[in-house]
């Protein structure tokens, strides 16, 4: 496409290009990936300015520069105010606005997003409804499979899949949506047809620095489905209703809202819930019917997830007898409670809580049915909201009977001084410290007793550990199978 062209996307004059109009192949924020034919963009960013990179991506091929500030190179340069905005309607533009053309469901939230685009997925799949996923945990469609550095990626990288994923017959796509993104703008341009909210608790002060500011970032999500209604392209916000932030949410947008819950009036209600080591039972109530449901999910939390799926589905005309057929069948997200077997007698269970909230939750569905002990394993991340950490350490000790702490990916900070963060908020507690999380995994297998109960909190699904800036192999379930095995010398 022509630069002149692409340009369309913004509302900024060309004049000063004059004859100059070269064809872009491409699209790219780092100067390293350029390729010939890439309009670059000079992104500011938190650790360096993309500017000092100009040079760069000119030397590997790029045929035009999108710039804030003034540069001397020697190909065109268009300046905008904003390059991360004009990076993502540039993108939607140049992919031939993919997410117009496919349903496209967005979820927010502090806790639930990964757990609920899988069930969305699953839903839909099995109702032959062909859906791509983008998250934590990857990009996917068909048999591809495409690694993310971020839940949420750069604004071009989500163009440039969904376009993908478009070519391929997708149909629907369901994008976790962090807060981070809406923030930072990476999903500006993306025509988002439901918009889901799971709960909003406390995480990323690190970023946001107030929950007011990240209250207000999630809602971006919802502003962006509409100022005024389209008939023809009818858009739905899904709220939890229990949360009090979706008081805030259904007045952010021009779409009709749609709640969930189990504790308030909703269109999908949660009654009679019954939560035991291998599942949990509850009944469905909608405007409809009742419907009884029984799934191998575990926990309260669990049925939130699973409501705001069938909800959103639901929506998209997929028939409530159909979608509870498959939630029955659903196994569960890698590493969200996750459980590890290699024979013990007592149960270990990986879990990706990584806030206070979803460890509260997490501790709390394993107490109602917990017969022994419950020994919990926890640790922070670095370079991560700060104020989470003795928040989180009380919480573990509040709720279990014996708290391993440990480090989680500690990243650039020292170990030591995580722990230390954690440790404030259990001053006067008993409790081990092992920095090491391999034999602090060794240490709680080795102490629980028959039916106890270990929870290993933080990584979930994680393969790795990330110390300094290097990241080394480490999977929580495959540490806690080794350590199984080597108590019981298989
Ligand atoms: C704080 C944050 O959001 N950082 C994101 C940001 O990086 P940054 O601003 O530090 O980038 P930078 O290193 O300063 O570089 C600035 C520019 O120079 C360019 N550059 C740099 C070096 C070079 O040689 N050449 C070059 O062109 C870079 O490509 C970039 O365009 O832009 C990058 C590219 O899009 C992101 O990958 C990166 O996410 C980092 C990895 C990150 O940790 N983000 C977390 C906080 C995050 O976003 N998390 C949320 C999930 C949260 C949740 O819900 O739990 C997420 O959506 O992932
Ligand atoms: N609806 C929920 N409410 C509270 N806690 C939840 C909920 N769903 C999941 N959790 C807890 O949060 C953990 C992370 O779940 P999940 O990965 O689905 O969240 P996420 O929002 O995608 O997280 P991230 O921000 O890291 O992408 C789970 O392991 C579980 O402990
Ligand atoms: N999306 C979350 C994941 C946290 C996972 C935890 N293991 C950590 O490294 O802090 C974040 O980037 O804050
Ligand atoms: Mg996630």
């Amino acid at each position: 496409m022509k630069l002149k062209t692409l340009l369309k996307a913004l509302s900024t004059h060309d004049d000063y290009l004059q004859n100059e109009d070269p064809e872009i192949l491409e699209l790219e924020i780092d100067s390293r990936l350029v390729t010939k034919g890439t309009l670059f963009f000079c992104i500011k960013g938190y650790q360096t300015d993309g500017h000092n990179y100009a040079k760069q991506a000119v030397e590997n091929g790029a045929a035009a520069i999108i710039a804030e500030d003034d540069l001397d190179v020697e190909v065109p340069v268009v300046y905008v105010n904003d390059a991360h905005l004009a990076l993502a309607m540039i993108s939607d533009y140049f992919y031939g606005q993919p997410s117009r053309s496919m349903n496209v469901m967005g979820v927010t939230g502090t806790n639930g997003k990964t757990t609920v685009t899988h069930l969305i997925r699953s839903i839909q799949e099995e109702a032959n409804v062909s859906t791509g996923l983008i998250g934590t945990m990857g990009m996917k469609y068909k048999d591809q499979f495409i690694p993310v550095n971020n839940t949420t990626p750069e604004s071009y990288l989500v163009q440039r899949y969904l376009k993908k994923m478009k070519d391929e017959e997708i149909q629907s796509v369901v994008m976790e949506v962090s807060s981070h993104a809406l923030y930072q703008g990476r999903v500006r341009g993306c025509d988002f047809d439901i918009g889901i909210f799971t709960n909003l608790t406390q995480d990323h002060l690190d970023f946001h620095k107030t929950m007011k500011d990240y209250l207000y970032a999630k809602s971006l999500l919802f502003s962006q489905l509409g100022n005024t209604y389209d008939l023809k392209h009818p858009k739905a916000a899904v709220l939890n209703i229990d949360d009090p932030a979706t008081k805030i949410y259904r007045h952010m947008t021009a779409a009709p809202v749609w709640t969930y819950g189990i504790v308030n009036h909703a269109d999908f209600r949660a009654e009679d819930i019954k939560i035991t080591a291998n599942g949990t039972e509850f009944r469905l109530v909608t405007k409809t019917g009742c419907y009884p449901v029984s799934m191998n999910l575990i926990g309260k939390f669990s049925v939130y997830n699973v409501l705001a799926s069938l909800l959103a589905c639901y929506l998209k005309g997929i028939k409530i007898d159909q979608m509870i057929k498959t939630i029955e069948k659903v196994k569960g997200v890698p590493g969200r409670f996750e459980t590890v077997n290699a024979g013990q007698p007592f149960t270990v269970i990986v879990d990706y809580s990584h806030t206070a909230d979803s460890l509260e939750n997490a501790l709390e569905t394993i107490k109602e049915f917990a017969n022994g002990k419950i020994i919990t394993v926890i640790g922070c991340g670095g370079d991560r909201d700060k104020t989470k950490r003795p928040i989180m350490a009380k919480t573990a000790v509040d709720r279990s009977d014996l708290v391993i702490l440990t480090s989680d990916n500690p990243r650039t900070e020292d170990p030591e001084k995580i722990l230390e963060d954690m440790e404030a908020g259990v001053v006067n507690r008993d409790y081990i410290k092992e920095l090491d999380r391999r034999k602090a995994i060794k240490l709680a297998v080795q102490k629980a007793d028959k039916s106890d109960i270990i929870l290993i909190a933080g990584k979930g699904h994680e393969t790795y550990q990330i110390i300094g800036t290097t990241k080394f192999d480490f999977d929580d379930r495959l540490v806690a199978k080794e350590a199984i095995k080597e108590r019981y010398n298989r």
